[in-house]
């Protein structure tokens, strides 16, 4: 069953590619079809509604699908359509675990594929946002350009970003788009100058000039990065000359960047800018019910008031305190009262207490700044993309936490203590001399304490 579960894009493209299946068809009958589960032998797969056509589809997809299952996960199962009223009476073992469909070519173009505009819940702090997101996920390139996205941390931005993007390969899948940090764009940038020849440049520049969409996180990153600015500028300008969208994310506005130089300032400022600030009580409980009804989790709205009540500038901060009860759920098999929550959660949120930076939170938030697993962070992998987010939570947990040397090497994969302190010192040096370093350190450490 998790065999199904896992291939089931890859099974829908199959069938798309082997039967030469167009965008259309494809977005309107196979695209919302759901795995449900398996009983036996049978494979269960969920038609969401009748106006679907389910005659249709069974006849038409009923065979493709099949031998698809059969050729990419190696077992020959038969095949049933269900509505979801069906769905309900099939008792044994239905997969719950929707999987959200995620396009090949949206992974390929680094979007996380829960940042979705469905997912995203519009309030008074991010309608204007929204909309102008909207605005360019519909028409690219010719709504606003560049769409400039600002705000605190955690507020949503990139998640606007990204919905975007999966917008736009909804409509036309063979869209280019790149998604990167500011921080992957200067690395791109420091490599293809070390290396020192011209081919490497060429790669680069044919890279992210013949695209469609150009989305850079964190853009603040680039300030004071010299080479990094200038390869910006003339990617910004062969892209926004060819009427290709541009949409950019940064902690703050345009002219509170004072060492950016200004021919990028006010690029940044020929499209529209868009602020998204912090969330009232309505949308913080909206978000709220939006995520537990996602995780299938039971939680009695006094509790979300608590929470809703109690994190007020940071939707990240929600989202934490709610993992945490649906983790202390599942590990003590227990429902969440308004005891436990308060007992669970009192590190987040107790106004008077100052919150308490452990290791493990430092960890966590450099994992999920950098996108990379936990698992990740301390394994043996010592490729650059890995090695220097370690670092950063080593040097981080060295100076935000009393945390003993030999401790923090033990939490981070059980590396020595010298290790530790090569990385601390490295990721020192480069804060002293590096802007780029300073601010990328200080939003993170921002990330991890707020206050
Ligand atoms: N309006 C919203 N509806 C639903 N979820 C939201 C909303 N805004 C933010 N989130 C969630 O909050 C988390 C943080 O959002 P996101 O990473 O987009 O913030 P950000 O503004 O880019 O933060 P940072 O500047 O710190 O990177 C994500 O998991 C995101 O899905």
């Amino acid at each position: 069953m998790d065999q199904i579960l896992e291939k089931w894009d890859e099974i829908l493209m199959t069938v798309k590619t082997e039967h030469d299946i167009s965008d259309i068809a494809f977005n309107t009958f196979l695209r919302p079809l759901e795995f449900y589960g398996v009983t036996g032998n049978t494979a269960y797969i969920l038609v969401p509604s009748e106006q679907l056509g389910l005659s249709y589809i069974s006849k038409k997809y009923y065979l493709p699908l099949k031998v698809a299952i059969t050729e990419i996960t190696g077992t020959e199962y038969e095949i049933k359509f269900i509505l979801p009223e069906q769905a309900k009476s099939i008792a044994s073992s239905p997969n719950k675990q929707k999987k959200p469909f995620y396009s090949e070519a949206a992974s390929k173009s680094n979007l996380n594929s829960n940042y979705t505009f469905d997912t995203f819940v519009v309030g008074s702090n991010n309608r204007f946002a929204h909309s102008a997101s909207l605005a360019v996920a519909e028409s690219p390139g010719e709504a606003y350009n560049p769409l400039y996205i600002y705000g605190g941390p955690g507020l949503g931005k990139t998640h606007l970003m990204h919905s975007i993007g999966h917008f736009i390969l909804e409509r036309n899948p063979d869209a280019k788009i790149i998604c990167v940090t500011s921080e992957e764009f200067t690395n791109e940038v420091i490599e293809s100058i070390r290396s020192g020849n011209a081919a490497a440049m060429n790669k680069f520049r044919e890279k992210y000039r013949t695209i469609d969409v150009l989305m850079i996180d964190d853009v603040q990153f680039i300030i004071g990065k010299e080479s990094t600015q200038e390869e910006f500028f003339h990617t910004f300008n062969a892209l926004h000359s060819a009427g290709k969208q541009i949409i950019l994310t940064s902690d703050k506005p345009p002219k509170e960047m004072e060492t950016l130089e200004e021919r990028i300032r006010s690029r940044f400022e020929w499209g529209l800018m868009a602020d998204i600030g912090t969330p009232d009580y309505e949308t913080r409980m909206a978000i709220l019910r939006k995520k537990i009804e996602a995780d299938e989790m039971n939680l009695s709205d006094e509790i979300l008031n608590y929470i809703a009540t109690n994190i007020k500038s940071n939707i990240r901060e929600l989202e934490g305190a709610l993992n945490k009860l649906l983790a202390y759920s599942n590990l003590e098999k227990t429902d969440i009262t308004m005891e436990i929550a308060q007992k669970e959660l009192q590190n987040i949120i107790t106004p008077d207490k100052p919150k308490e930076i452990t290791p493990q939170l430092i960890i966590e938030v450099v994992s999920e700044h950098f996108q990379i697993s936990l698992d990740q962070m301390i394994s043996k992998n010592r490729s650059k993309d890995i090695a220097r987010p370690r670092q950063i939570a080593m040097y981080l947990c060295k100076n935000m936490t009393d945390t003993p040397l030999d401790s923090i090497g033990a939490l981070l994969g059980g590396r020595d203590h010298s290790t530790i302190i090569h990385g601390v010192q490295k990721i020192s040096d480069e804060y002293e001399s590096d802007e780029t370093t300073r601010s990328l350190i200080d939003t993170i450490k921002k990330k991890i304490n707020p206050n």
